[in-house]
């Protein structure tokens, strides 16, 4: 079955202790509890990112391929960003600007006056 477990923010949380620790990296949240012993890392760093999402500094460390392996078998769900997060969208920059009535006439003009020239 496609029973795939979603984790809001506040979900993951929840899992912040030592006792049942989440973290989300790259949009997936894995529960990390009895890893936390054995993270050649450190159980600090683990400690320092449960309950959060945790992909900048897990990718900062440039974990290998083996570290993202051990990862795959603690996946718990997806990570759903609240959005809260996430940039406000900005009308100003991405807004295209209204062609100006008359503006293809004007360039048409334009375009005779360069032609004039050759
Ligand atoms: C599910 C999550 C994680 C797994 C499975 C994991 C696994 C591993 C593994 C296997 C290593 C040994 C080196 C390697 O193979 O890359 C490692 C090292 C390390 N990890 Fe993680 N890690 C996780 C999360 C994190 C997080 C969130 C941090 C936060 C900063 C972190 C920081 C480190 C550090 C600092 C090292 C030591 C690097 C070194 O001494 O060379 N890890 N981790």
């Amino acid at each position: 079955m496609s029973d795939v477990k979603t984790f809001t923010t506040a979900d993951l949380a929840a899992h912040c202790s030592k006792n049942s620790l989440y973290l989300a990296v790259g949009g997936k949240v894995y529960d990390c509890t009895d890893f936390i012993d054995e993270h050649p890392g450190g159980e600090e760093v683990l400690i320092d990112e449960a309950g959060k999402d945790a992909t900048e500094s897990f990718e900062d460390v440039g974990h290998s391929d083996e570290a993202r392996e051990i990862m795959y078998k603690m996946y718990v769900g997806e990570y759903q960003t609240d959005g809260s997060s996430q940039k406000p969208k900005s009308a100003s920059s991405t807004t295209p600007k209204p062609i100006p009535a008359g503006a293809s006439a004007d360039s048409g003009r334009l375009v005779s006056w360069v032609k004039g020239w050759f």
